[in-house]
């Protein structure tokens, strides 16, 4: 079957993962739940497997080294020379361990060093204007050793400053400037080690015990039928055997030589992210290849940071840094520990950082620079087809070498006869040639069982069906990244697909609006507004936005950047007549919480330059709504908002029955006093969000995907069940659901198929599990939501696959390691 997902993938190559857990229960999901920090959930009990069944392993890349071990001894006992071909080489994967561990301990003891360093000076308050000034490297006032020791004891500042980068606009990005830093710093990239001959897979497919003993065979009835039947005609039978032989050769080095090949185009294409940067003030997507030291990259929950450097400004910043110190355990970064590390992943909140190393200098770039890359990786149904094979070779030759025992027996003890009846050997009779010839026949019987009985072909046939379903995915524009994914996606019983950007385009546009009580029409007049609602409604997006405006000079097309969602709204107060810049430099930002999925909301606090403060609120509309008790008329009044909910939630309901996603804008002014004055005190401010002034509701556009709907009847047909989970409004989950095809009818849009996040989160356990085969949609679902659906499904007996593009939909994704 060709995977009903792709057509849900098509076209986001670099956004998507695919991710497939099967049915069955592993060892690596221990490896998984280690780190994953959402799955706090420790009571799925049929997890727990019998640690002694050593053919529980789903896929070799993260399996345990026991698991492995384990299927290293069965193997030998199956074959001794095949399996060292399919098996990870475990010496090699132990000692790469240790390195790894080894250089990991070294970075802890240069950080520990490091903060050790820090916390002395600041104590003994050492001048850090003593630090000799850097010697000069090419253009620029530093060099690339000073550099990385002087990041650390630098302000950002001066550092930029030095790195001929602004804090705020970045490094001006033109050629020139940009290899200047190439050649002085490096670039963001990892030498790669070369990949091996096809010589090489030629000469180690051979080397299989079924293929010489084949070889073997070969040459022994080439000899026997030449010997016999003279040259002309003796040749077939070993010529045939030979033939085959090379046959196999040759397809299994050429499909493993191309597998090598395609898994290095997958590891480039894994590793060739697309992240933003600040280039002269406009915010870019480029290549994280492409990074130079002095970038100013905005990063957000989610993102990796894509090399070295320390951190401009930050919003309850916290980074998941296991990749670089092995454990799983979240660190929050502020200006007093500002330093990032490549490799590493932004586990919450928002920051700015710049770039002070690149490649190969940095950490991660170290680690790289002494580990191979990916060794090759078996497939469950490979493993199992090579046991298989292997098996009936061994059988095979045990019962060609049982008849051959028989055979020769019979022979001589003078109980084989001839055609003619007349017995073929007689112990001091038979002259020595005709002996041979008879033990030469029997031999013969005997290569003939060895040939037919071993099924060299069949784990190859497999490798090349996967290969090819593989090719054909990624014609699809699907990235597989494990070949093991094309073959547990074919059993895949249901899909948990989110909504935005895989059921929709992700191409967000504001088509509706209120202001107040007044729906604006069209969406972008502003001509009926008081001055004061649409300044309120302007500062709130501009400020309490990750997205950025670029209005060129030159006077070009405005640039709106940003997620889909936040790309909509900045866009819609541009129409409305928002300067960006302006509006930021009206007021400075004390404290941000960023958006997150779990929260759905997002707020800034604000100082005004007349000491007030306004607190801003922008998220998910009927969450926002509710902590609103008043909202703000056409004419800057403030009016209750009690008597207008009504009004309010209707209009909600209207626009979310449109497949509309909404969003509300609100406010409140707060006392600059009540605000801590103290860092520390303000790092840990929860904003207040009561008693909020409603300014503002936009319902936003995002169109279905063209060919969603087929795709989803394709699956439905082919007995696959797709499910919706979405961080969106129920309502707008239901009639993007509706609009699909993955509910049918409106009769369908009952609970519990259709369910909230919440409601399903709040079930007992068992009665999740129940329910869980009924859910067709789930809107408002937060990340652990999915996380629960995936693992109750599971639970259920059910295959599933889940789709998602977001950060919020990782904890799901992750569960199962195989994406
Ligand atoms: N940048 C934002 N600022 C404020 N509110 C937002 C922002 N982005 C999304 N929202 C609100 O939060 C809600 C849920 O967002 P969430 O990130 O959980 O879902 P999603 O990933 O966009 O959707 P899906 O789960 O279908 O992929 C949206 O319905 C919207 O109202
Ligand atoms: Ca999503």
């Amino acid at each position: 079957m060709t995977i009903p997902t792709t057509d849900v993938d098509v076209n986001a190559v670099d956004e998507f993962t695919v991710t497939i857990n099967s049915g069955r229960p592993s060892h690596t999901d221990d490896n998984n739940h280690r780190q994953d920090q959402h799955n706090q959930d420790s009571d799925d009990d049929d997890e727990v497997v019998d640690p002694n069944d050593p053919f529980d392993i789903t896929q070799t890349k993260n399996a345990p080294i026991d698991t492995l071990r384990r299927w290293r001894q069965a193997a030998l006992v199956l074959n001794a020379s095949r399996r060292f071909r399919y098996t990870l080489d475990l010496k090699k994967e132990e000692e790469k361990d240790k390195k790894i561990r080894l250089i990991r301990a070294h970075a802890q003891v240069v950080r520990a060093a490091l903060l050790f360093r820090l916390a002395g000076e600041r104590e003994l308050v050492i001048n850090t204007a003593v630090t000799p000034l850097p010697q000069a490297d090419g253009d620029y006032a530093v060099g690339l050793e000073q550099l990385t020791s002087m990041s650390k004891d630098q302000n950002v500042k001066g550092l930029s400053n030095l790195l001929k980068s602004n804090p705020e606009k970045g490094i001006s990005g033109d050629e020139a400037d940009l290899s200047k830093r190439k050649n002085a710093f490096g670039t963001n990239t990892y030498p790669r080690k070369k990949g091996r001959s096809f010589w090489r897979f030629l000469w180690e497919a051979w080397q299989d015990l079924t293929l010489i003993i084949l070889i073997i065979a070969a040459v022994v009835s080439l000899v026997l039928g030449i010997k016999t039947e003279g040259l002309e005609e003796g040749w077939y039978d070993g010529g045939s055997i030979a033939f085959a032989v090379i046959l196999v050769i040759v397809v299994t080095a050429v499909s493993d030589y191309r597998q090598s090949l395609q898994f290095k185009n997958l590891n480039a294409e894994k590793q060739n992210i697309q992240l933003e940067v600040i280039r002269g003030g406009r915010t870019i997507k480029i290549s994280i290849f492409d990074i130079v030291v002095g970038d100013v990259i905005p990063l957000k929950i989610g993102d990796q940071v894509p090399a070295d450097g320390v951190l401009i400004t930050c919003h309850s910043l916290a980074i998941d840094e296991s990749s670089m110190t092995g454990e799983s355990k979240i660190v929050h970064k502020d200006h007093k520990s500002p330093f990032l590390m490549s490799g590493c992943k932004v586990a919450d909140g928002v920051g700015v950082m710049l770039v002070t190393s690149v490649g190969i200098n940095t950490e991660w770039g170290l680690l790289m620079a002494s580990i191979s890359e990916d060794t090759g990786e078996e497939t469950p149904l490979q493993v199992r087809l090579n046991g298989v094979a292997t098996f009936i070779g061994v059988v095979g030759l045990s019962v060609a070498v049982l008849v051959l025992a028989v055979l020769l027996g019979r022979f001589f003890s003078g109980n084989t006869k001839d055609l003619d009846g007349n017995i073929q050997f007689t112990a001091g009779k038979t002259s020595i040639s005709d002996a041979v010839d008879g033990v030469i026949k029997i031999f013969t019987m005997a290569v003939t069982i060895v040939v037919v009985a071993v099924p060299e072909g069949l784990p190859l046939a497999v490798t090349l069906t996967l290969a090819y379903s593989m090719r054909k995915m990624m014609a699809d524009k699907a990235l597989v990244r494990r070949l093991s994914a094309c073959e547990t996606m074919g059993s895949a019983t249901t899909i948990c697909s989110d909504k935005t950007g895989t059921l929709t385009l992700n191409q967000m546009t504001v088509v509706e609006a209120y202001a107040g009580r007044k729906k604006l029409n069209p969406v972008d007049d502003s001509s009926k507004l008081h001055p004061e609602v649409l300044s309120l409604i302007n500062e709130g997006i501009a400020q309490n936005s990750t997205g950025n405006v670029f209005v060129p000079k030159d006077g070009g097309e405005t640039e709106v950047t940003g997620s889909p969602t936040e790309k909509a709204i900045l866009s819609w107060a541009v129409k409305l007549g928002m300067n960006f810049d302006r509006t930021r430099s009206n007021t400075t930002v004390l404290h941000v919480f960023p958006f997150n999925s779990e929260k759905k909301r997002g707020g800034v606090a604000l100082k005004l330059v007349d000491s007030g403060v306004h607190i801003h609120w922008k998220g998910a509309a009927e969450i926002v709504l509710n902590a609103c008790t008043q909202y703000l008329d056409s004419n800057g009044d403030l009016q209750s908002i009690e008597e207008e909910k009504a009004f309010f939630g209707e209009a909600i309901d209207d626009m979310a029955a449109r497949s509309l996603r909404c969003v509300v804008i609100a406010y409140r002014s707060y006392e600059l006093e009540k605000v801590p004055s103290n860092e520390e005190e303000l790092d840990h401010w929860s904003l207040p969000e009561e008693e909020l002034v409603l300014l503002a509701i936009v319902g936003i556009k995002d169109p279905c995907r063209p060919g969603v709907k087929e795709a989803v009847r394709v699956c439905t047909e082919a007995g696959v069940k797709v499910r919706m989970v979405t961080g969106d409004n129920l309502q707008t989950a239901k009639a993007i659901a509706l609009e699909c095809g993955i509910l049918a009818s409106t009769e369908d849009a009952i609970e519990p198929n259709i369910i909230e996040g919440k409601r399903f989160r709040e079930l007992p356990e068992k009665e999740r599990e129940q329910i869980a085969k009924k859910i067709t949609v789930m809107g408002r679902s937060s990340p652990n939501d999915k996380l629960l659906l995936v693992q109750a499904l599971r639970k259920g007996g059910e295959v599933v696959a889940v789709t998602g593009d977001g950060t919020n939909d990782a904890p799901a994704l992750h569960e199962y390691g195989c994406y």
